[in-house]
């Protein structure tokens, strides 16, 4: 985003602040009297940061409450949204940079003055505000919120960091990272060192290049276009584009139904308020689209999202569902998320839903077997596909969530592979790529499922997806039949898909 803009003055500081917040009068007062408080935009994101920092919270669910609460809105907004969410995902790199010029670990900061200092380091080599506002306001923050001696500690590491440009930067933490070049790419790019070797056997196991695995860790770093969802027979991509505005919006190359906002507040669309239409990545449409798209043998009248909160996925089933004259259960391990999917399927015509149901969908597969035409498992997973969208993801994630994530996943696929009738499919999809969470689940789940008599054939993934997508050509591994998205290729979140027809 760009600080020069209408409510922004070119140092990034808001115009009009003090007098929004009716401090007007201290212009009247004696110079030593008229220090300004800090910037609220500032503010805003130093406080997500103390959120998720020390009480372990999400910055996408703390950082909207906040700037509603604060009237925060439109650049304002934006500038909060980008300092919180682009300093989170940058953490690493900024930690050695900030670990270089304050010539100590940053272990031995305190976390209130290491989350200022990231935050300033992020404004003078993330964001395009001039260094010394970028200093003064993020030193009058610390002595705003830690006090005067930590604000002389943060202003000298800021100069430090100033005087030389992100380039040299990234050339000093590479060099200080050692020869191993993925040790030095978990550094200059910010992602830890397991995430990072497991994306690149990620991208090696789905046929493509270990050449890849900086440009995939940059599209990480950078914030996800905002992408729309126009529910079939409900809402038009042409209508979303329309109301978009100032917001171009421009149709999507991978799912009909995709419409990309160049920015602004999706909330604010008519179709997205009345649901619908709805915030949605582009692979996770582009999946959902391609269970109702894989061809079955027999009848095709009843659905199951076996765990379908927050709902995304289950809206657009269940507008396709609709106007196929078939109807969808939804179903999900937690009540306030299957509240979410009733809110997700509010515009969806009632006989389209049969029912939307808290529940454990480990047992529908032995509770109904054989019930459903086609299942979706849209599994719950690291959610190492979707950095972009999780700021603080890669830095809570840990090696040890995927045993317990993965077994939970082969018993989910187990379960829709017994609750799909012969010839019905199911489709098994993460929002994570990684190898352990994705082929050996399904290789796992398909040998179980076997010795009880289940048999099961690979439906051409990839020729479904180039079935949906509007020009037909989508860059996918000739290898394999499952398809693995990429945000470095796709522009969406590495989502996982596999297909799997029921064969007795
Ligand atoms: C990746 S999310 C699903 C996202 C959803 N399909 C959408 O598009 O909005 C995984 C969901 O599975 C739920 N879940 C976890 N364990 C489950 C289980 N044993 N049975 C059913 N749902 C489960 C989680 O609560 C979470 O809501």
């Amino acid at each position: 985003m760009s600080p020069a803009d209408d409510r922004r003055d070119p140092s990034g500081r808001q115009r009009g602040a003090a007098r929004a917040q009716g401090r007007t009068q201290r212009s009247a007062s004696a110079p030593s009297q008229r220090r300004r408080g800090s910037d609220p935009a500032r503010t805003a994101a130093y406080d997500v940061l103390r959120a998720v920092d020390g009480s372990d919270s999400y910055a996408n669910l703390v950082l909207p409450p906040l700037l509603r609460e604060r009237h925060l809105a439109g650049r304002d907004a934006a500038f909060a949204t980008e300092l919180a969410y682009g300093t989170l995902r940058l953490r690493g790199r900024y930690d050695a940079i900030i670990a270089l010029a304050a010539a100590r670990e940053v272990t031995t900061i305190d976390a209130p003055a290491l989350d200022v200092l990231r935050l300033g380091v992020h404004q003078l080599l993330g964001m395009r505000v001039p260094a010394h506002a970028a200093v003064s306001e993020t030193v009058g923050l610390a002595r705003e919120q830690l006090g005067t001696g930590p604000s002389q500690f943060v202003n000298a590491v800021l100069r430090t960091v100033g005087r030389s440009t992100p380039e040299e930067w990234e050339q000093r933490i590479a060099e200080a990272a050692g020869d191993d070049e993925l040790a030095r790419l978990s550094v200059t790019q910010s992602h830890p060192l397991w995430v990072v070797r497991a994306l690149r056997e990620a991208l090696v196991g789905n046929g493509r290049s270990a050449a890849e695995i900086g440009a995939l860790l940059a599209a990480d770093n950078a914030a996800p276009r905002v992408t729309i969802v126009a529910r079939p027979g409900l809402a038009d991509p042409a209508e979303v584009v329309g109301d978009a505005g100032e917001h171009v919006g421009t149709v999507g190359s991978l799912a009909p139904t995709a419409v990309i906002l160049s920015g602004g507040d999706p909330a604010a669309l008519p179709s997205v308020r009345d649901g619908r239409a709805g915030v949605q990545d582009e692979g996770s449409q582009l999946v959902a689209l391609a269970l109702t798209e894989a061809p079955l043998d027999g009848p095709d009248e009843r659905w199951l999202d076996l765990c379908a909160g927050p709902g995304g996925k289950a809206a657009l089933l269940a507008a396709v569902a609709g106007e196929r004259g078939a109807r969808i259960v939804a179903n999900e391990l937690q009540a306030h998320r299957a509240r979410l999917v009733e809110q997700a399927l509010r515009a969806v015509p009632a006989d389209a839903v049969e029912d939307v149901r808290t529940g454990d969908g480990r047992t529908v597969g032995t509770d109904e077997p054989g019930a459903y035409d086609r299942v979706m498992v849209d599994a719950p997973c690291t959610g190492l596909g979707a950095l972009r969208r999780r700021p603080e993801a890669r830095w809570r994630r840990t090696p040890a969530d995927l045993a317990g994530l993965s077994s939970l996943q082969r018993d989910l696929l187990i379960s829709a592979l017994r609750a799909v009738r012969p010839g019905g499919v199911v489709a098994y999809v993460t929002c994570s790529p990684h190898l352990v969470e994705t082929q050996l689940v399904v290789k796992d789940a398909l040998r179980s499922v076997s010795r009880a008599g289940i048999e099961t054939e690979s439906i051409d993934a990839r020729a479904v997806v180039r079935g949906i997508a509007p020009g037909g050509s989508v860059e996918l591994d000739d290898t394999r039949t499952d398809v693995q998205l990429w945000p470095h290729v796709h522009g969406t979140d590495a989502m996982h898909l596999t297909l799997l027809r029921r064969t007795s």
